[in-house]
């Protein structure tokens, strides 16, 4: 195996510094207005407030050249490694509006890497295209009412041909991007397989444009955490959905597959990202310690808050390591050998990164959880990840099995 090489490469380099510039200097400062303009009836329509911010700051951002830094490894993207974007997702994490800014935000970023990889020429033409020059948006697919989502495999909309078609019946919810009014296509999860066949033989990835007839939007899923437009998630049901049949990727039976191809590098980003915002939480928790005064004295000469800071620095650092370890694993081009590494960062990074903001609400007291800081919209977006893309204990019994199975044991 190659020699792990986590170094800021000099591809990188000029990037890193571009970005880290724009997140703090244009970006960050225009979160809080931006925020503030959250609707609170229909909740998934800009404001036109909103509307100038963002495309203001994306044709900045694509006029210097910092846009679609994801497609890792491809000439569609900017050709990096995820080592490489893993520390500019940790850049971008450090202000809620950023990853959008450089059209790098969920779902369409893994819609972007299915497309790409799974997709035939005519798909990546339709879709991908458009998604990566930021004309519309797009939704995934996967988790369905009153079961457990944890479990991947637990798909039951149905997917049945009928000539030369595939034709769709049945429930999703907590469809994010679906409430995103540029939303164009979704990439569903759906049953093709009976229970004769092996469990992870039995689903398959189908491309189904978002105003293909029979699709019913039921409800929006209202949120704390991520409530702004672009992460607007949907209740839909598919009523005698008719998809022509070469919308299906790669042929029936690859569903499972391609969701563990499309959530592996997602993961990767989302937990940088969330150390970009523990970083934030340090730098504001060190700041307000200095000038929050107790008994006399600047919070920062007591006792505790030299624990405090410690203790977050090197949580942080080693979340971080770990972050880019499963970084280089996935660079090695071996998949499987990099999961049981990316559910150890997927449980370790939301927690330290909640943790660390925990501890700068603390320290700010009532300004900690009022709108004058972005920490109590951070923590709760960070506990958010605590569940999203597989919960805890989900990725807990993968780091569990992976160990188990390197020893030659059984696992369940
Ligand atoms: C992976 C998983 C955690 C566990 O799966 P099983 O135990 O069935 O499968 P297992 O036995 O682990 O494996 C089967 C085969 O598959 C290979 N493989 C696995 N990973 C990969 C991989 N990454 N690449 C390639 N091969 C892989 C594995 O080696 C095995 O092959 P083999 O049979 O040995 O030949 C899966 O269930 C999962 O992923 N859950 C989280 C879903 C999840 O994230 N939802 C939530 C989504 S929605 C959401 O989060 C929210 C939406 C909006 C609101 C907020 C939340």
């Amino acid at each position: 195996m190659a020699a792990m090489d986590l170094g800021i490469t000099d591809t990188l380099a000029p990037l890193l510094k571009d970005v880290r510039a724009m997140v703090r200097d244009e970006i960050a400062p225009l979160d809080a207005e931006y925020l503030a303009e959250v609707p609170k009836g229909d909740r998934w329509a800009f404001t036109p407030r909103q509307t100038e911010i963002l495309e203001g700051l994306k044709s900045k951002a694509r006029s210097r050249g910092l846009w679609n830094f994801w497609l890792t490894d491809s000439d569609r993207g900017r050709g990096l490694t995820t080592v490489e974007y893993a520390y500019l997702a940790e850049e971008m994490g450090r202000s809620h509006l950023a990853a959008e800014v450089f059209n790098c935000n969920a779902p369409d970023t893994g819609n972007m890497e299915v497309f790409e990889r799974y997709g035939t020429d005519e798909m990546k033409a339709r879709w991908l295209e458009p998604l990566l020059n930021g004309e519309i948006r797009s939704a995934y697919l996967m988790t369905e009412p009153d079961v457990a989502s944890s479990d991947a495999t637990n798909i039951s909309l149905s997917c049945v041909r009928d000539g030369d078609d595939y034709v769709l019946n049945g429930e999703k919810w907590w469809a994010t991007g679906s409430g995103d009014p540029r939303c164009a296509v979704y990439i569903v999860m759906v049953k093709t397989g009976g229970d004769d066949q092996p469990k992870h033989k039995r689903h398959s990835m189908i491309v189904v444009p978002a105003d293909a007839p029979g699709i019913e939007k039921l409800r929006p899923m209202t949120v704390y955490g991520h409530d702004d437009a672009p992460h607007g998630h949907y209740h839909i049901r598919f009523t005698d959905v008719r998809v022509p049949a070469e919308n299906m990727l790669l042929g029936e039976g690859r569903g499972f597959e391609i969701a563990q191809g499309r959530l592996g590098p997602g993961r990767i980003h989302h937990c940088m990202r969330a150390l970009g915002q523990a970083e934030l939480a340090l730098e504001l928790l060190v700041d307000r310690a200095e000038v929050r005064e107790a008994f006399g004295k600047p919070l920062s000469q007591l006792g505790d808050m030299y624990d405090q800071i410690a203790n977050s620095r090197m949580e942080i650092e080693q979340a971080r390591l770990l972050c880019l370890k499963a970084a280089w694993m996935m660079d090695q081009g071996d998949a499987r050998a990099a999961a049981p590494w990316i559910s150890q960062v997927k449980v370790v990074a939301p927690l330290v990164a909640l943790e660390v903001t925990d501890r700068a609400v603390q320290v700010h007291g009532a300004a900690g959880i009022s709108q004058d800081t972005p920490l109590a919209r951070q923590w709760t977006n960070l506990r958010t990840l605590r569940l999203a893309d597989g919960p805890d204990a989900v990725h807990r019994r993968q780091v569990a099995r992976a160990e188990l199975k390197k020893r030659g044991r059984n696992t369940a």
